[in-house]
């Protein structure tokens, strides 16, 4: 399916439908579960079950239990909800092919809230090969191993050498 996404996309960029899709014959792909517990009565406006944030990669492949808390951006400047059925994906576009694509394909911004219920969802992040160059056109390769490692160790900052 997200090889289908990927073909698709190139296809609408005016490339050929293998200009994504033949980088991810070896995918990054991690698959995660996050589990949001009811939202408690002493939670604040910012108390979110995820902050507002782009993912990483490529393209996230987001499946749930269709309760709903999920929340995009839209071109408006409005957070729109945001509900699939159990079965369904919503897809994201991820930092990485923003990069790609030289802005062409935004990466959505995206946030989840609590509420009385609570939900499960889970992330496929879909990514190149780990040497594939994900630098736009004419710029000097970036590969797309070296790209995640530094997000990850921007955010994951407990996990950074100290010494
Ligand atoms: O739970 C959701 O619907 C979104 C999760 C998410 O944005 C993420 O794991 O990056
Ligand atoms: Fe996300």
């Amino acid at each position: 399916m997200a090889q289908g996404l990927l073909a698709g996309l190139a296809q609408a960029l005016g490339e050929d439908a293998g200009y994504f899709a033949s980088r991810f014959d070896k995918p990054m792909a991690l698959l995660r579960g996050n589990y949001y517990p009811q939202r408690p009565d002493w939670a604040g406006a910012n108390d979110y079950g995820i902050a507002p944030h782009t993912d990483y990669g490529c393209l996230t492949l987001l499946g749930s239990d269709g309760v709903p808390g999920l929340e995009v951006l839209a071109a408006t400047g409005d957070w729109v909800p945001v509900t699939a059925e159990p079965g369904t994906f919503v897809i994201n576009f991820g930092e990485m092919l923003e990069l790609w694509t030289a802005g062409q394909v935004k990466a959505t911004l995206h946030r989840v809230r609590g509420s009385s219920q609570e939900r499960i969802s889970v992330p496929l992040f879909f990514n190149p090969n780990f040497d594939a160059d994900v630098a736009p056109k004419g710029a000097a390769p970036i590969l797309a191993g070296d790209h995640l490692s530094k997000r990850f160790e921007e955010t994951y900052l407990h996990m950074s050498k100290t010494s």
